[in-house]
């Protein structure tokens, strides 16, 4: 196992600039996430690390040793793709022995740690198939597999579960987990998709752009981020946003005039002045019907459309003043909504955040999420 440190890595093709001088310490151990949307340099990083891109400025330290100009195979590293990359014209059990073997060890301590391997990942019955008969879950089980077995000290994921159908997909989230719990290895695992991300992460990068956004534990991402690019990447449906005015401050909380004139208190923000625009953002499972006797807080809204999923229903309001629609997840038999009718939401001054004209989150310091310990 080993620590992975990255100080000031910048990368360029040609003069074209993709990451733009990151820093980023992960923990001997850790399973750590990079998120982004397309583009944002997440598998570039990645490759920087395994070794298959260069770096060109800023310093890479793998288990606290420089490993810039240390060659891909000698970084004691093993990386999943989503392609899995199998020699079709091998069967399981040889696409496994394969780096073992090359590396000259013994045939029974290759059988053993291919028995091993396989037993983690419940593959022992596949041994001797070729890959063209396997599905694709059980492909990826091989992939990883082949990892396994060379005992890395780290583990490098690109997007591994991308091939997958959504059934799977949840099934191998489940299955990499136990396998970080049995390992303990370092991992460090690229995906575009921020429920993998929020499931598998003990710490999250969002990227964007080539740099970094945040980094935190899943909670503190989802429940302080830091700017707006973070608050609407993670969650579904995404956070909503809503444009305001700061009319007052006091101690306790910060008064906000929204679209239509409604006044909205804010409990969890610091450093925001009267007279500042700013952008108030409230979660959809965070508002509520208002009951008839509640005032504080409440915005009166028109009712655009009702999603019924089963055990929840997803109700787009529209609020006057402002083009975007306000989500709401509710209880399926609590929304007796239909498009065209009025409603009164109540948004909890405890869970309404606000950034400021950069977008930059104006967190209060002691309001405190009850953060049930992330990794660090
Ligand atoms: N070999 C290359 N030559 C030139 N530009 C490249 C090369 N590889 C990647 N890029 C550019 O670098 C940027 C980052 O790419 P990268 O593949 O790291 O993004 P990503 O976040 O992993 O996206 P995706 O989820 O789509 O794979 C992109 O703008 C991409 O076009």
């Amino acid at each position: 196992m080993a620590s992975v440190s990255i100080k000031n890595i910048v990368k360029h093709y040609d003069k074209t600039p993709v990451i733009h001088g990151i820093d980023l310490d992960i923990a001997d151990g850790e399973f750590m996430v990079f998120v982004g949307p397309s583009g944002c340099g997440k598998s570039t990083l990645l490759r920087m690390i395994a070794g298959l891109e260069t770096i060109s400025e800023g310093t890479l330290h793998i288990g606290g040793t420089l490993a810039n100009d240390i060659a891909p195979a000698q970084r004691k590293l093993a990386m999943v793709f989503q392609s899995y990359a199998l020699y079709p014209h091998m069967t399981v059990y040889e696409n496994m022995a394969f780096a073992l073997k090359l590396a000259g060890h013994k045939p029974a301590e290759v059988q053993a740690a291919v028995e091993r391997a396989a037993g983690i990942l419940q593959i022992a019955p596949l041994l001797k198939r070729k890959p063209k008969e396997l599905s694709g879950g059980q492909r990826q089980r091989v992939a990883i597999g082949r990892a396994i077995v060379r005992k890395p000290e780290v583990f490098l994921f690109d997007e591994p579960l991308s091939n997958l159908d959504a059934s799977l997909r949840v099934q191998m989230r489940v299955e990499i987990s136990r396998l970080h719990s049995e390992l303990k290895t370092t991992m460090i695992y690229v995906t575009h998709d921020q429920v993998e991300a929020m499931t598998l992460g003990q710490r999250i990068v969002v990227f964007n752009g080539g740099r970094i956004e945040q980094v935190g534990t899943p909670h503190e991402l989802y429940n302080a981020p830091a700017n707006l690019f973070v608050a609407g990447f993670l969650g579904t449906p995404k956070m909503n946003f809503i444009p305001g005015e700061v009319v007052a401050v006091d101690a306790a909380r910060v008064t906000v005039r929204l679209p239509g004139g409604a006044l909205l208190g804010v409990e969890t923000a610091a450093g925001a002045q009267t007279g500042d625009r700013v952008t108030l953002g409230v979660r959809a499972e965070h508002l509520s019907l208002a009951a008839p006797q509640h005032t504080d807080n409440v915005i009166d809204v028109g009712v655009g459309h009702v999603e019924y999923l089963g055990d929840l229903s997803i109700v787009y309001t529209t609020l006057d003043g402002m083009p975007d629609m306000i989500a709401v997840k509710l209880p399926a038999e609590a929304a007796p909504l239909h498009a065209g009718a009025r409603a009164r939401l109540h948004l909890p001054p405890s869970r309404c955040q606000l950034f400021n004209s950069d977008g930059r989150a104006l967190h209060r310091n002691t309001v405190e999420f009850g953060n049930p310990g992330g990794f660090v």
